[in-house]
């Protein structure tokens, strides 16, 4: 199963709306066979490592970290190609949320007779695919916040400096992050203050859809998010005070502009679901993030400190907004994980 875990990442950000699978096709205790889901549309983890391991799979074992599907989505059923090869053992890393699968795919093999274990190492194989997971489970996409702070908790000086906080490695991360996001979501703040691109340089992967939240619209005309909008799209969210001219400039450059009666994270994200964003990338300020956290878009933190203080009342925090007034209101996260990340720390955990 580890090995199915370590196959399904080769695909890192390549596979939604699907999620990340890895299969292996075991015979007499050596690995005869293995494959992943490379993309969607394109045949599923089960069917390559069947496919490789050829007459070899005959009364072998199958390990995979979901549940094997018995339908006809865009490619056929997975238990027929099981049954077909002559598997007789199934070992399965978690049940499929999914409902079109969801248990059928191991009855449908229980029932003819091949011995079917679920749940190995099924804490991990939940965490690859948590935001498939709760995409499936709540239809909204997981959110997971991101961002990078100075020991003394700032994300920029009082100036607004903030290249860089944090080191090559903990940049570098951020990237692979976005690159598996289906959106990365900042405000037009942001685009004012640090002119991102939130593109995929520092690691191997393809760009997420970006997207700007700004209630006026009052966002720079040469900002280097509207370059590239062929190959890399942004689509910027407004309301009803989003100025009319700068809306017509971001439509010629090719830039996506929605209007919405209320210009919440929750109504961007419903938004989002429908394209389908499966996970968003919240890499935004203080005032955003804090909307983001209070009407439940955050699922998931993560947050890069680093060893530098740089002081001031003024500077820079990562969470602004009205905040709370007393400890016990304080939002616990769940799951903590803290682990060095070059010359910074990276501590993470969930909200649910
Ligand atoms: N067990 C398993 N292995 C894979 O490699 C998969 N991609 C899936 N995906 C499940 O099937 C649904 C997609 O089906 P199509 O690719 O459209 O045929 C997906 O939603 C998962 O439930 N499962
Ligand atoms: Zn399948």
């Amino acid at each position: 199963m580890e090995r199915c875990l370590t196959l399904a990442e080769q695909a890192w950000g390549r596979t939604t709306p699907n999620p990340l699978v890895g299969a292996v096709v075991v015979q007499d205790g050596q690995a005869v066979g293995e494959g992943f889901h490379p993309k969607a549309g394109a045949p599923h983890a089960e069917v390559f490592a069947l496919r490789a391991a050829g007459d070899l799979a005959y009364g072998a074992t199958l390990y995979v970290n979901l549940e094997p599907c018995n339908h006809h989505g865009r490619t056929p059923p997975c238990t027929e190609a099981i049954l077909t090869a002559g598997i007789r053992r199934v070992v399965v890393g978690m049940v499929d949320p999914n409902p079109r699968v969801c248990g059928r795919g191991i009855e449908r093999l229980r029932t003819a007779g091949i011995d079917v274990s679920v749940g190995v190492l099924s804490a991990r194989c939940e965490q690859l695919n948590e935001a498939f997971v709760y995409f499936v489970r709540t239809g909204r996409p997981f959110g997971v916040l991101k961002y990078a702070m100075t020991l003394d908790g700032k994300t920029a000086t009082r100036t607004g400096h903030s290249f860089w906080i944090s080191g090559e490695a903990a940049r570098a991360r951020t990237h692979r992050l976005r690159a598996f996001a289906d959106a990365v979501i900042v405000g037009g703040n942001t685009v004012r203050l640090d002119d991102p691109q939130l593109t995929v340089r520092l690691v191997e992967g393809r760009n997420p859809l970006r997207v700007v939240l700004s209630r006026t619209l009052a966002l720079p005309a040469e900002a280097r998010l509207w370059l590239d909008q062929t190959t890399i799209p942004t689509v910027v969210f407004t309301g009803a005070q989003g100025d009319p001219q700068m809306r017509a400039n971001l439509e010629r450059l090719g830039v996506e502009v929605q209007v919405l009666d209320e210009l919440t994270p929750a109504a961007v994200l419903e938004k989002l679901a429908a394209r389908p964003c499966l996970s968003v990338l919240w890499e935004c300020g203080g005032t955003l993030t804090w909307s983001a956290l209070t009407d439940g878009s955050v699922q998931k933190v993560i947050c890069f400190v680093a060893p530098c203080l740089v002081g001031g009342t003024q500077a820079y925090t990562p969470i602004a907004g009205a905040g709370f007034e007393k400890m016990h209101e304080a939002l616990r996260l769940e799951q903590v994980r803290c682990e060095p990340i070059g010359e910074d720390w990276m501590v993470s955990g969930y909200l649910f």
